[in-house]
């Protein structure tokens, strides 16, 4: 058995982790932190977990989490950095939820996150994990940078596109115009979030600069090894779970030659979680909620030179909870779907 420890129990992603490894048939919960619920039950908390875990809340120290084999971060930026390092000296693998280990490039973290980077080198031994872009470099990692949530939307509506010899679309002009609930913002209160100001209302935010820009830019470059530029606008819509990411891309005469559909069944051929849907389909937030599915639809619309892609995800799953038990699954050589083969939740 694997044995977890999760820092930050308490926050959206931390019980989205709960309730996936809860019935997760290799893993043993060995410690949940919260420093506000310290010696608290989880289940007291959460009871839609009652009689299935049934630890209680620790500090998010050392102690607590030595005797695991693998530590999820499911906390905000900067908390990671500070104690992945006495982790990883201890031998203990660390999976990131946040941002810390993600953006190679520490001026860029400064920027984008208003903190300066406190672990360069730790940072030179960390993976970036998008696990269906990054799966081979990921399977002997002692530290994973998880993918963001919206970052994981768009790059894997861009991959089949990107990952090509020749240039299929204008890289240095795509726009990715993404949708989000409200539980991409976390559980900590905050006006933006509260009922009466994100109900029966949607706006964009973050237009003139997101801090996924840079995360997304440097994973598409990647992807191409060109330079690659892109238009990345935001916005909150009134729903609690659930990404729609909607991705234009102007294509080339290379581009305009080839069948765009089979393209992309063909590249996620083997891939159990991406669900490249039959043409002409319009993907749902609610097709993947609760679920570690992305569902991804191609279009041409009018047979014209732009091409719209259309990705949705749950946030907290595949954007989040879910990507980091895959990841988990691949750092210890189980089967990438074990404890995560749940259906999306209908109606
Ligand atoms: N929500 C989402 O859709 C996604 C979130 N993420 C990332 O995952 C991380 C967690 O997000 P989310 O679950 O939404 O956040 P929440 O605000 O819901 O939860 C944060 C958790 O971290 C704990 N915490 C806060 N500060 C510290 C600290 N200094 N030391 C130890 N624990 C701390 C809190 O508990 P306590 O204060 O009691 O210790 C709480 O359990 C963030 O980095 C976020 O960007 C990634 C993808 C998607
Ligand atoms: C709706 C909302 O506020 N979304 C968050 C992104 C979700 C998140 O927590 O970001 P990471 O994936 O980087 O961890 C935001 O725009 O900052």
């Amino acid at each position: 058995m694997i044995k977890v420890g999760i820092v930050g129990g308490t926050g959206y992603t931390g019980s989205e982790l709960l309730r996936l490894l809860a019935l997760h048939p290799q893993v043993e919960l060995k410690a949940i932190t919260s420093r506000a619920e310290v010696d608290q039950p989880v289940s007291d908390m959460f009871p839609a977990l009652r009689k299935k875990v049934n630890i209680r809340f620790t500090e998010p120290t050392l102690e607590s989490l030595k005797a695991c084999d693998v530590v999820f971060f499911a906390t905000p930026h900067g908390v990671a950095m500070a104690q992945a390092a006495e982790l990883v000296q201890h031998g203990i693998r660390v999976i990131d939820l946040g941002a810390d280990f993600r953006l190679q490039n520490t001026e860029e973290f400064a920027k984008w996150y208003g903190m300066p980077h406190s672990e360069p080198e730790l940072l030179k031994q960390a993976q970036y994990g998008l696990v269906e872009a990054t799966r081979e470099k990921m399977k002997n990692a002692r530290l994973i940078g998880l993918a963001g949530c919206y970052p994981t939307s768009v790059q894997l509506g861009l991959k089949p596109l990107l990952t090509q010899d020749e240039a299929l679309i204008d890289e240095q002009n795509i726009i990715a115009d993404c949708k989000s609930g409200v539980s991409g913002a976390g559980r900590k209160a905050t006006v933006g979030s509260l009922f009466s100001e994100a109900s029966e209302s949607f706006k964009a935010y973050g237009v003139s600069g997101h801090r996924h820009l840079p995360e997304i830019e440097q994973g598409l470059r990647a992807m191409s090894g060109r330079p690659v530029q892109l238009t990345f606008t935001p916005h909150l819509v009134p729903m609690v779970r659930g990404i729609l990411a909607t991705i234009y891309v102007k294509l080339n005469d290379k581009g305009k030659s080839i069948d765009l559909q089979a393209l992309y069944e063909q590249h996620y051929n083997n891939e159990y979680f991406i669900d490249v849907m039959p043409k002409g389909s319009l993907p749902e937030t609610k097709s993947v909620r609760g679920s570690n599915y992305a569902r991804i639809a191609v279009h041409q619309p009018q047979g014209r030179d732009t091409a719209v892609i259309l990705v949705v995800i749950d946030n907290l799953v595949k954007g989040a909870s879910g990507q980091a038990v895959q990841a988990m699954n691949l750092l210890f050589d189980l089967p990438e779907h074990m404890g995560l083969e749940q259906l999306p939740l209908a109606p």
